[in-house]
């Protein structure tokens, strides 16, 4: 499968307006696709933003002319009601017919809690996961009103006036074996964060396929995304250090604990060592280093790259791929 490149234009990390700039930019450089994080809580304290994604993604679609865009990723089960997703992503598709997909996932306590108090087990958001993609596809496909009454979610003659052009892609987050096999079983695409190359050619890709196969699906018409972030700079300390902001998705207590005040995230994530950042994210000083760390995640079996760009001169994040894209892509 030919490698994609994607920019991961960070609402957490930049405000509504720099990200759309970002965005713009990228897509001149020659990034295929745009990705916005769907938060609420951002993942750090300190200059954070935390714009709704669904209305940035509506003025950056109208401002590129190209790009795939995709939400990485939209929790559809707590703080958002998935019909109301499933609404959402029908009017882009349908305005901007082939643009337009959606990435699903579990979600984090940090979008969750202080909206909703609710925090179930992760066992019970995967389920509930899977749910709300039965009830997002019923209201894309169905010609007639749709009558459900799930575990979890319930429509009563709901019928979706406004279907999108052809199907929304539908990219559903592993990061966990389990998760990585729910990903294949409903999903039409894998995404997932970076994890160690050898996690994700051993476990994370092989249960992907596993669950798509026992769908009766082909894996190989499936991409496997991965969300990483990435700092470049002539100063390689200045460019490891760019990638702090993102360090606390690196604590896994961030994940097993009920974690959702980003003071608190901040605290975890100045602590995390430099070589932590530097074996788990990108961090180069040139195009030619940048190459290397995209190459060591190809060979893990990743096709559709979100690169989160953390440089501390952000622009020149953006126009050094005008060497990198050429070089990578397939
Ligand atoms: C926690 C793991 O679960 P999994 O289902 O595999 O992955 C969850 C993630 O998909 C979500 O948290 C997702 O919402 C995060 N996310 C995101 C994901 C991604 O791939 C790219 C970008 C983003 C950005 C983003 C996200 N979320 C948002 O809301 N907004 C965003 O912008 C996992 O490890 N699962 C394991 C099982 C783990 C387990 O059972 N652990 C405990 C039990 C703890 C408990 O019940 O509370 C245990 O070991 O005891 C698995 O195998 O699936
Ligand atoms: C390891 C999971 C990290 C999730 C990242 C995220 O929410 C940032 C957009």
């Amino acid at each position: 499968m030919k490698t994609q490149i994607g920019y991961f234009a960070s609402l957490e990390q930049y405000s509504p307006t720099d990200a759309l700039e970002q965005a713009i930019r990228a897509e001149k450089v020659g990034f295929d696709s745009i990705w916005a994080d769907d938060h609420f809580h951002p993942w750090y304290h300190e200059n954070a933003q935390s714009a709704q994604a669904w209305a940035w993604m509506g003025a950056a679609l109208q401002a590129t002319k190209k790009a795939f865009f995709s939400t990485c990723i939209t929790c559809p089960i707590l703080r958002y009601n998935p019909a109301i997703v499933a609404q959402t992503f029908a009017t882009l598709r349908a305005m901007y017919p082939g643009r337009v997909g959606v990435a699903v996932g579990a979600g984090e306590a940090m979008n969750e809690v202080p909206v909703t108090g609710k925090w179930p087990s992760v066992a019970e958001r995967q389920d509930m996961t899977v749910e709300a993609i039965e009830v997002m596809r019923k209201l894309w496909e169905s010609k007639e009103p749709v009558t459900f009454k799930g575990n979890y979610f319930t429509l009563d003659k709901a019928f979706m006036y406004t279907k999108p052009t052809d199907e929304v892609p539908l990219y559903f987050s592993g990061l966990g074996p389990k998760g990585a096999k729910l990903a294949g079983m409903y999903g039409d695409h894998l995404m997932t964060v970076a994890a160690a190359p050898s996690v994700l050619k051993n476990v994370t890709i092989p249960k992907f396929e596993e669950g798509a196969r026992e769908a009766g699906k082909d894996p190989s018409k499936m991409e496997h995304a991965m969300l990483i972030w990435y700092s470049v700079d002539t100063d390689y300390d200045k460019a490891v250090e760019g990638n702090r902001f993102w360090a606390g998705c690196l604590v896994p207590s961030m994940f097993k604990y009920k974690v959702y005040d980003p003071k608190e995230v901040q605290l975890h994530a100045n602590l995390v060592h430099s070589n932590t950042i530097k074996e788990n994210y990108m961090c180069a000083t040139n195009a030619e280093e940048m190459i290397k760390e995209i190459e060591r995640f190809k060979d893990a079996g990743i096709n559709h790259f979100c690169l989160g760009n953390s440089s501390p001169n952000v622009n020149a994040g953006i126009d050094i791929f005008k060497e990198i894209i050429p070089a990578v892509r397939d």
